[in-house]
């Protein structure tokens, strides 16, 4: 699985993740093209070799360079792309002619449309050949060359893993082979609701137990979900399902935990969210998950009171009366581990 001459590597999208990515990719010295929206933070990467906003104290390799011109990625071989969820269509049309291998890399579902990455990706850049990368990976860490597992999701199968597998992997940085691109997204995209959820426990002090339940009822949620839209079980069992959960559940460095926090604490969500920054893909996922659920009959009620607070129609402490106030039922039904339906799980 050699790759011959490094190839040079597009990522669209220069927030913490993007940035973390390119850092890694070209840690083996290839050239890597780094597109921001904003022409001050290309001019900046460019001149200090370091993308303060988003990724401060890491010293940028020689071979990444800024540009906010998508036309020089339209004829790469490969391209990651890492916005927010909600803005990927608006930019992926700068590149709708694109025919390379085109690696999602965000996390949530487009509000409105109700449409996963690969829907979007799928509609607005036809001719390429989609993958999703996901797992559990602060950027952070992956920049510091930390070690790493992601589950890489083929859409092509195995052909198109013997082109990415050598693009993507490091020593640090290991890539699992899946074919099963909606549950690597359903992972990513159902753990930054969970990790909001884990947060408002820990703004509460509703303790470790507390927690720990959440997170297991939120996997249940989360594989209901998925099997729903066509996800295998086994896949929300990976990386981008339990994995990447326990991890943004359990930190205060993933921001959707630390927003669900600040909830927790008293927080208005208009205020917490007006005010930053960077993304916390939870708060823009809960509502349009909560909806598909619900049209689907589905039994999200974690993801419900999610999409409550942060819509600040309901207080922290009022969702967590409600969730604790649920009918008691079986945590497994029948052999059927996680059937849905209100009446059966919930
Ligand atoms: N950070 C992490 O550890 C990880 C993040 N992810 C996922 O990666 C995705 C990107 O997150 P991350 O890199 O952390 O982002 P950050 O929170 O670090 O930065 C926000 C990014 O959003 C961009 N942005 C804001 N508004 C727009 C817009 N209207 N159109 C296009 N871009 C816009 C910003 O660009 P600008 O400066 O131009 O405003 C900036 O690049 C998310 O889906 C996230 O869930 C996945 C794994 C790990
Ligand atoms: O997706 C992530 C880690 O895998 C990052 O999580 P946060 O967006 O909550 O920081």
């Amino acid at each position: 699985m050699s790759e011959g001459p490094l190839s040079t590597v597009g990522v669209i999208g220069a927030g913490a993740w993007g940035t973390a990515l390119a850092q890694m990719l070209a840690s083996d010295g290839r050239t890597v093209l780094l597109w921001a929206r904003e022409a001050e933070l290309v001019a900046a990467i460019n001149a200090d070799r370091v993308n303060t906003p988003y990724l401060p104290g890491i010293a940028l390799h020689p071979t990444i360079r800024a540009t906010n011109d998508l036309d020089e990625l339209s004829g790469l071989a490969t391209v990651l792309v890492v916005t927010p969820a909600q803005h990927m269509g608006t930019v992926l049309a700068g590149l709708a002619g694109f025919s390379g291998d085109l690696v999602l890399c965000s996390k949530g579902i487009e509000a409105g449309t109700e449409r996963m990455m690969a829907d979007v990706a799928r509609a607005v850049v036809p001719g390429a050949a989609l993958a999703v990368l996901s797992g559990p990976t602060f950027a952070h860490e992956v920049a510091a060359g930390l070690p790493t597992a992601v589950t890489l999701a083929c859409s092509d199968g195995e052909t198109q893993w013997q082109r990415l597998s050598p693009v993507i992997a490091r020593p640090a940085f290991r890539p699992y082979f899946s074919r099963d691109v909606i549950g690597a997204e359903i992972g990513g995209a159902v753990k930054n609701v969970l990790a909001v959820a884990c947060g408002v426990v820990e703004g509460l002090r509703l303790g470790q137990n507390a927690r720990a339940a959440l997170i297991g009822r939120g996997h249940a949620e989360m594989v209901r979900f998925g099997v729903a839209m066509g996800a295998q079980a086994e896949t929300l069992s990976g990386l981008s399902g339990l994995g990447d959960l326990v991890l943004t559940c359990t930190s205060t460095a993933s921001r959707n935990f630390t927003l669900g926090k600040a909830l927790g604490e008293g927080g208005s969500a208009a205020a917490l969210l007006g005010d930053r920054r960077t993304v916390a893909e939870g708060a823009f996922t809960a509502p349009v998950l909560a909806g598909m659920a619900r049209e689907r009959g589905i039994a999200m009620p974690i993801a419900e009171a999610v999409a409550a607070l942060v819509s600040d129609r309901v207080p922290a402490r009022a969702i967590v009366d409600t969730l604790l106030a649920r009918p008691l039922r079986a945590e497994v039904e029948a052999g059927v581990p996680y059937a849905g339906g209100e009446d059966s799980l919930g």
